[in-house]
Parts: C-alpha cells; sequence; structure tokens
C-alpha cells in the first residue's frame, strides 16, 4: 500500500464508541468482535502461530541491552482488523518490541513487515506515515502546546521530543486548515472539543491519554499500537476509553495494546500475545490464555496481586487530585460493615 494511502475513512465528529459490527472500509468485510473472532477461529494457540490475514509479520527480532536481552522474538504475527493484547510481567520487552516495531528503537537483528513492506531501518515518523501509529506509556503530550496545536503536530507523523520542538508554524504549512478540520473532528469524538484552546498540561491524565490516541488518528492510521492505554486513567474515563478502543476496530482499524489490567484484556481483546523475558511464551483468546497454566506461573497468578494494589493506589491519588469521582455514595459502609 502506498504512503499516502487512506485506508480508512475520517471519522466523523458524531461517531464516539460504536458497538456492534459495521462494514470495513476498505476490504468490505465486517468489523466487530464477532467477525475477528471467526477471522481467529482456526489460527492454533501455539506462540508464533501464523493467522490468516497478517498486518505485521516480524522474524527473529533481538534487542539486548549490555548483557541482558529485553528482545528475542522469533516470530509472530497480528492479525489484521482484530484488538491483540500483548501481555507479560514487567520486564518482560513488551514496551522495548513496541519501540522496535515503530522504529523508536533499533534491533541488534531480524525483520519485521507492515503490510507485507519491511520496516527494518524506517525511522519512526515514516512508519506512522506507512500507517502505523502508537502512543506511549508515559503520555508524550506537549505540556505548553494548546490541545489543538497538539492534534495538528499528529499529522506530521511521530518524530519523537525533539522534533515537536521544531518551529510549529512551518510544519503546518498549506495543510493548516485540512488539519485543523481533521484535528476538530477527533477532538469531537473523544469528547474533548471544549478543551481545544487549553493547554494540554492542564488535562487531567486520562485526558492525556485520549488526546494521545487522538492525535494518533491524525495520520489516518491502519494499525494503532497502545502502551497501557489505562494506566492512569481514573475510573470514570475507563470506560470511555475502552468505548474508545473498541471503536478503531469498528471503524476497521487494527488494535495492538500493552496492558497490565486484566479486566481490559478479558474485556475488549480478540486474541492475547503472551512474553516473558523477551520471548512469546503464548498466544490464544483471552480465555485461552488465563487459564493456561504456563502464563498463570509466568504473569496471572504474581500479577493479580499487584494490579489490586495499583488499582487501589490509583483510586486512592485520583481521590486527592480531583475528589471521589464515584460520589459520596461510594463510602457508604455496606450492610455487613454497619
Ligand atoms: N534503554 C534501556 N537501557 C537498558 N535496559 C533497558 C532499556 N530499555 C529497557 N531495558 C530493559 O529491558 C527489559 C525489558 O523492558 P521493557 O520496558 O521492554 O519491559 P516491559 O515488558 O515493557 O515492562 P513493563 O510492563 O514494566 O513496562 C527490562 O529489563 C528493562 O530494564
Amino acid at each position: 500500500m502506498p504512503a499516502d494511502a487512506t485506508p480508512n475513512p475520517t471519522p466523523t465528529p458524531e461517531a464516539g464508541p460504536t458497538t456492534g459490527p459495521t462494514t470495513g472500509p476498505t476490504t468490505g468485510t465486517t468489523t466487530g468482535h464477532a467477525a475477528a473472532a471467526a477471522a481467529l477461529a482456526q489460527v492454533p494457540s501455539e506462540p508464533g502461530a501464523a493467522k490468516p490475514d497478517p498486518i505485521v509479520i516480524a522474524d527473529n527480532v533481538k534487542r539486548s541491552f549490555g548483557g541482558l536481552t529485553a528482545v528475542d522474538v522469533e516470530h509472530v504475527e497480528i492479525q489484521r482488523g482484530v484488538i491483540t493484547a500483548l501481555i507479560g510481567p514487567n520486564g518482560a520487552g513488551k514496551t522495548t518490541f513496541f519501540n522496535l516495531l515503530t522504529g523508536f528503537d533499533q534491533p541488534d537483528s531480524g525483520d519485521w513487515s507492515f503490510n507485507g513492506t519491511s520496516l527494518r531501518k524506517k525511522a519512526s515518523h515514516k512508519v506512522a506515515r506507512l500507517g502505523m501509529v502508537r502512543t506511549f506509556q508515559l503520555t508524550k503530550v506537549l505540556s505548553k502546546l494548546t490541545v489543538l496545536e497538539n492534534m495538528r503536530l499528529g499529522a506530521t507523523g511521530q518524530r519523537g521530543e525533539s522534533f515537536w520542538a521544531a518551529p510549529l508554524k512551518f510544519l503546518w504549512g498549506g495543510q493548516e486548515d485540512e488539519n485543523t478540520v481533521r484535528a476538530r473532528e477527533l477532538l469531537a469524538r473523544f469528547k474533548l472539543d471544549g478543551k481545544e484552546k487549553d493547554f494540554a498540561g492542564s488535562l487531567s491524565g486520562g485526558q492525556r491519554k485520549l488526546l494521545e490516541m487522538a492525535r494518533a488518528l491524525m495520520v489516518r492510521p491502519e494499525l494503532v499500537m497502545l502502551d497501557e492505554p489505562m494506566a492512569g486513567v481514573n475510573p470514570a474515563l475507563k470506560q470511555s476509553l475502552l468505548g474508545h478502543v473498541k471503536s478503531l476496530r469498528e471503524d476497521g482499524m487494527t488494535v495492538l495494546f500493552v496492558e497490565h489490567d486484566m479486566d481490559m484484556v478479558r474485556d475488549i481483546s480478540d486474541w492475547v500475545i503472551v512474553m516473558a523475558q523477551g520471548k512469546v511464551i503464548a498466544e490464544g483468546t483471552p480465555d485461552s490464555i488465563m487459564a493456561d497454566e504456563r502464563v498463570i506461573d509466568a504473569y496471572l497468578g504474581a500479577h493479580h496481586d499487584v494490579d489490586i494494589t495499583e488499582m487501589e493506589r490509583e483510586i486512592e491519588q485520583e481521590h486527592l487530585e480531583y475528589g471521589d469521582p464515584m460520589g459520596d455514595s461510594a463510602h457508604q459502609p455496606r450492610e455487613e460493615e454497619k
């Protein structure tokens, strides 16, 4: 597919998170969870399993830091049009793998393709323009620019922090109007339209995540990669964010996300890939992965405890910052506590 191709239609301003299958814009096929499940029905639950229509194929991708092998992925395929979760314990190599796939880091060896085009040695902004964008664990919105300015920068692809600091007018050029129209459409979709003139630094953690997701869509991507989209998001915004991620699939996009929040993984993913110590150790549907003894041993057993603690800490922090998002009723004692 050519770099300037427009694989997906511009989401309409009123298009909020949608549910239920719709018709895919490029393939004419039905999208949604049922279609994704059908597409993956014959895929065996084993590491490196071949997919019927992979958008990304990676082979022998390795990355070491000193003596530590952070990533050592022999073979992995990401199915087009579905939501795939990439899970694994802390330090498993998930973010490093994201960095490699999107050109934010270079591997020691290996190759990977997107829509059949090798991305080895492609700079991150070129990867973005090809239709593969990502967000970051710690959002990279620019605090001292307005929400709208952050969005317009998204149209240029992702070149990293130094690029963002470049003189802005030069970048917008003649495309400013078109980009502004699209930015406003996306801000409306993500319910941030009332904040376009606010500095991004004034947004809450969850709103920054929404802004980063909206900004990623400025290049009309085919594949959206989200690194821990739920981290630091208050419970009230989590449902909205989940809806937005699902709506990407309904619009025909492919989603690959890293997440520790197992509720989110169970709720929205069609397929789960598990990494541990740099390698893919398991793949399968959410149900099969949650029941896989190797995964429980390597990750889930230990991680469920961490999850609860983290969530409690998050909620406590949010109460301090924003007040109680659930309202006073959340503090009412239960019958047995009275
Ligand atoms: N720039 C770096 N320099 C040195 N070591 C690094 C670097 N980046 C990552 N690592 C190491 O590589 C390993 C994989 O890290 P990575 O962040 O990819 O894991 P992860 O699965 O994303 O973890 P988490 O879930 O905690 O985010 C870790 O041991 C980490 O300390």
